[in-house]
């Protein structure tokens, strides 16, 4: 099993590379793990997923691709050239069969999600679901895990359920992650990091609780923190 740092993915939701690498500055030793996602992507995020990569760090790049099969498996072949480590899709067949192709033998693994955090019943019923979120979580899971993808993004909520069904060779990927007390804000399936960890989840995505935090080291290294103890809760 991985050091519990090397667990944490933090999300740099961030306007541009000069905030980006600040939060990275501080953070220093203390992450080893960096999400890139729309806002700091478009804003020259993607050169300074290379640059982390280069100094070592390992880079998860979250474009939730959903397009016809062709561009999803072009596009997943540019981002496997950056030597990212992880690169999200939303988790319908033709899409998620696309970036299998896409990834091909390279070191980029494919993360599906499955239903995001900031949706309970109700946004999935007015989306035009008539799955609860546990349902359609487990359905795409089991069509991720035929097809060949590498892991899943879903809320800790959904890991438990989960793990008996893909087994340990798909990883579980669970933001909405917050520590007790912190602010819930949009999302809506959250757990704390400790909880996430005894429910199974491989990795935790954690964005404002850390970034907006007014020491993001002390905010990031209690999160180690937390995880490091619940792993050792489980053995
Ligand atoms: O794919 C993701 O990373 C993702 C999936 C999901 O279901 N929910 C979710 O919150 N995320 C991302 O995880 C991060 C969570 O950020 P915070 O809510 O600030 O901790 C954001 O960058 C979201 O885009």
């Amino acid at each position: 099993m991985e050091h519990p740092r090397d667990r944490l993915i933090v999300a740099l939701d961030l306007p541009s590379v000069d905030a980006a690498e600040a939060v990275i500055d501080r953070l220093g030793e203390g992450v080893t793990f960096y999400k890139i996602g729309y806002q700091l992507a478009f804003a020259g995020g993607l050169a300074l997923a290379e640059k982390l990569i280069f100094t070592g760090r390992r880079v998860f790049v979250d474009l939730k691709l959903h397009d016809i099969g062709n561009t999803v498996e072009k596009g997943v072949e540019s981002i496997a050239r950056t030597g990212a480590t992880f690169l999200t899709v939303h988790a319908y067949p033709q899409t998620m069969k696309a970036a299998v192709v896409g990834r091909g033998d390279s070191n980029l693994r494919i993360l599906a999600v499955t239903v995001l955090t900031s949706y309970d019943d109700a946004d999935l019923a007015a989306a035009g679901y008539d799955f609860t979120v546990p349902e359609l979580v487990a359905e795409r899971a089991a069509q991720a895990h035929d097809i060949g993808v590498d892991g899943l993004v879903c809320s800790a909520e959904e890991a438990a359920m989960l793990r008996p069904r893909i087994g340990h060779g798909m990883v579980l990927v669970t933001p909405g992650i917050r520590p007790s007390g912190a602010e819930v804000g949009d999302q809506k399936r959250v757990k704390t990091p400790r909880d996430a960890i005894l429910a199974g989840a491989d990795y935790l995505v954690v964005g404002r609780p850390i970034v907006a935090a007014p020491n993001p080291r002390a905010a990031a290294d209690a999160i180690v923190a937390e995880i490091e103890a619940a792993a050792n809760e489980q053995v």
